[in-house]
């Protein structure tokens, strides 16, 4: 199993957000996280890579587990490449990590396979910056396949997105998993993306798992349950 969490607690200043939340996801499997604004989705994962200390739980990740947000965080003014390979510097000594120009041939070679996974070697020399929204979350994408993860989250990674855009962001989500056998999970606010895309869905409500099913046996009945007006936090 590559992401295995069981009974995760996590309050905000006495106010509960997770309630014992469990989440299993295979190698290979693309799980969608779904649940109402305040349901405690982003928190979850974000205890998954540390950027939240968990009250109670445990999380057990395989090797490494990498995310990409929403904002996606490119340098604008360097290259694309660039911004892939900053994915490995924390495996670099700190004296090459310091500029694009130290790092060693081999990295290069790694972001470029990275940046080959999301489609988009072709852009490698170009600035971040010039690239379309959709285009810089795939860079995104392969700078956290070039941490060498073997968990991949998404925290609402096609929000800013166009519709076209987001399905092509959420398919190669869905393609890392099935092809690149990695566990990957994303929190979506489009069921309708989820039921094309995921293996499985996970409904939130109140900081525990209310709904865990096939992605293509979603129902209208299912989103009434997670999105209606006690689909937050209580
Ligand atoms: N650092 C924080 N300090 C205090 N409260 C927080 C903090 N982070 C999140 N919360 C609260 O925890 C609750 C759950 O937030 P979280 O972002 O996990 O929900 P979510 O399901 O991802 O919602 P959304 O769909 O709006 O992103 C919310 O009520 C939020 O206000």
């Amino acid at each position: 199993m590559s992401l295995r969490i069981r009974g995760l607690r996590k309050a905000y200043g006495g106010r509960t957000v997770l309630d014992g939340f469990d989440l299993d996801v295979a190698p290979g499997e693309f799980v969608v996280l779904l649940g109402a604004n305040g349901s405690g989705k982003s928190t979850a994962l974000r205890c998954v890579v540390g950027l939240e200390q968990a009250d109670g739980g445990t999380i057990e990740t395989g090797s490494r587990a990498a995310m990409v947000f929403q904002q996606i965080h490119l340098v604008p003014r360097r290259t694309v490449i660039d911004n892939v390979s900053a994915g490995a510097l924390g495996r670099l000594p700190l004296r090459r990590s310091l500029h694009p120009l130290l790092f060693p041939r081999e990295l290069r070679e790694e972001a470029m396979a990275c940046l080959d996974r999301v489609g988009l070697a072709g852009r490698a020399a170009d600035r971040a910056g010039r690239l379309s929204g959709g285009q810089q979350q795939r860079v995104a994408i392969a700078r956290a396949l070039c941490q060498r993860a073997s968990v991949l989250l998404a925290d609402e990674p096609v929000s800013a997105l166009d519709p076209s855009a987001a399905e092509q962001v959420v398919a190669l989500l869905a393609d890392l998993a099935r092809t690149g056998g990695l566990a990957v999970a994303a929190v979506l606010h489009q069921p309708g993306l989820a039921v094309r895309h995921a293996d499985r869905v996970v409904g939130l409500r109140a900081g525990r798992v209310t709904l865990d099913e096939r992605a293509a046996g979603l129902n209208p009945a299912d989103l009434d349950f997670l999105y209606g007006e006690q689909g937050a936090a209580a």
